[in-house]
């Protein structure tokens, strides 16, 4: 049972709103979307990376990040869709050859500082349930609100932010994300599509600071996170 890497990168970066795809913009002189894929890269226990790229971009990418970067773990690069879901289902069915039993670690290109750990955990609960969703507790009190009016509290415990990856075998994740598809069902991440035919996907501890790079503010924090690992600051214990 190998694992793989299914890297969506195909998006606009709207919200970030800079005059390059946000993936591009540098993170201590190496673009974002470099940084990500390092992390697999680096990782012994993945044996490939499939990525997902915006048609136009395909030649950029592979020059200026995978060949640039020695990225030599990337099997193919293809083209994206309109939402982030069939990005994800195109690069699924680039996987020729992958086995039922591979586990696939979907991961965001623009959550360039998950932690290798992360990785791992997600891997392994793969094998043993229908999925797995590396996810953090809500730090704050979520509100469900509906024309600006607050209609539940849900209680805090219950209530985690999901990251990525998301980590599934490969026969349950293509078939969630085909009959997504075929019934024109959109979510907002992998999980759901396995979540809504019933089967199980169990939460995976996340890390903070795994963030997806959105905004402006994000930039921000991420710089802040690389100097620190720069500058490790001193525990208080000495
Ligand atoms: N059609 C899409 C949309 C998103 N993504 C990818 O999914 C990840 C999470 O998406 P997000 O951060 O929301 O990126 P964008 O869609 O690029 O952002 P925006 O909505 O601001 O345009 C990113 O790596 C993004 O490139 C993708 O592969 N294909
Ligand atoms: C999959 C995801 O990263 C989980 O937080 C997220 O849903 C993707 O973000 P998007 O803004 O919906 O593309």
């Amino acid at each position: 049972m190998g694992v793989y890497a299914l890297v969506p990168a195909a998006g606009m970066g709207k919200r970030m709103g800079a005059s390059i795809n946000k993936q591009y913009l540098q993170l201590a002189g190496k673009p974002i979307l470099a940084h990500t894929l390092a992390v697999f890269e680096q990782a012994a226990f993945v044996a490939g990376i499939y990525l997902v790229i915006p048609e136009d971009e395909i030649a950029y990418c592979r020059a200026e990040v995978v060949e640039r970067y020695r990225l030599t773990k990337v099997r193919r690069i293809v083209a994206g869709g309109k939402e982030r879901q069939q990005s994800v289902l195109n690069g699924l069915r680039a996987m020729e050859g992958t086995a039922a039993d591979d586990v696939v670690l979907i991961h965001d290109g623009v959550r360039p500082f998950v932690p290798e750990e992360v990785l791992c955990r997600a891997a392994e609960m793969a094998r043993e349930a229908d999925g797995a969703l590396v996810a953090v507790p809500a730090k704050d009190t979520i509100k469900v609100v509906e024309n600006g009016v607050i209609t539940a509290t849900p209680p805090r415990e219950s209530l985690w932010l999901a990251q990525t990856p998301q980590a599934f075998r490969y026969a349950v994740i293509r078939a969630a994300h085909e009959v997504a598809d075929a019934e024109r069902f959109l979510g907002t991440d992998d999980a759901m599509l396995v979540e809504r035919l019933g089967r199980e996907v169990r939460i995976v501890m996340g890390d903070y600071r795994n963030i997806k790079i959105t905004t402006p503010d994000d930039l921000l924090l991420a710089g802040a996170f690389l100097r620190e690992r720069a500058t490790p600051v001193p525990h208080p214990a000495g």
